[in-house]
């Protein structure tokens, strides 16, 4: 089942720690199939280097499992909400970029202050709110995507 989407998922993990943007096995990448609404995506706790099409979980958008016998990564209800709530987007990176984490504590959008940004961007990158602990403790996941839904209208 969608083993074009699977090649893409399994390829754009592996790209991450090639580079530098994630540490240990923080981050993971998903890809959506917009006619099946399915969504390929990597498996928890998996280390990219071992990671093949086999791994990869396929998931439906409430997050049951369709196709595959490992855990989907624990962001998984992060990935599903962007899905929902950007009906266009075909898949979801999410890393643990050291300048990005970095910067991200400061709380600040990141300015349009360069050419590839600009080009790429369009403008400033938004920096998410402060979650509430209410968020934190509860479904921190889903409440991360609706987060950072929020910094794009939604
Ligand atoms: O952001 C985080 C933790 O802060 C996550 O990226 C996890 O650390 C990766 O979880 P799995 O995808 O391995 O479940």
């Amino acid at each position: 089942m969608l083993e074009r989407l699977k090649e893409e998922v399994l390829q754009a993990n592996k790209a991450l720690p090639k580079h530098h943007l994630v540490t240990f096995t923080w981050g993971n990448v998903s890809g959506y199939d917009s006619e099946s609404k399915l969504v390929v995506i990597k498996p928890s706790g998996i280390a990219y280097e071992n990671l093949t099409l086999n791994d990869l979980v396929v998931v439906d958008l409430d997050g049951k499992v369709v196709e595959g016998d490992k855990k989907p990564s624990s962001d998984t209800p992060t990935h599903l909400v962007l899905y929902k709530n950007f009906l266009g987007i075909g898949g979801v990176v999410h890393t643990h970029s050291p300048w990005a984490t970095s910067w991200a504590q400061s709380g600040k959008a990141i300015p349009a202050l360069g050419t590839t940004q600009a080009d790429y961007f369009y403008g400033e990158i938004p920096c998410t709110r402060q979650m509430t602990d209410d968020e934190i403790n509860g479904a921190y996941e889903l409440e991360t995507g609706q987060s950072n839904s929020e910094c794009f209208g939604t």
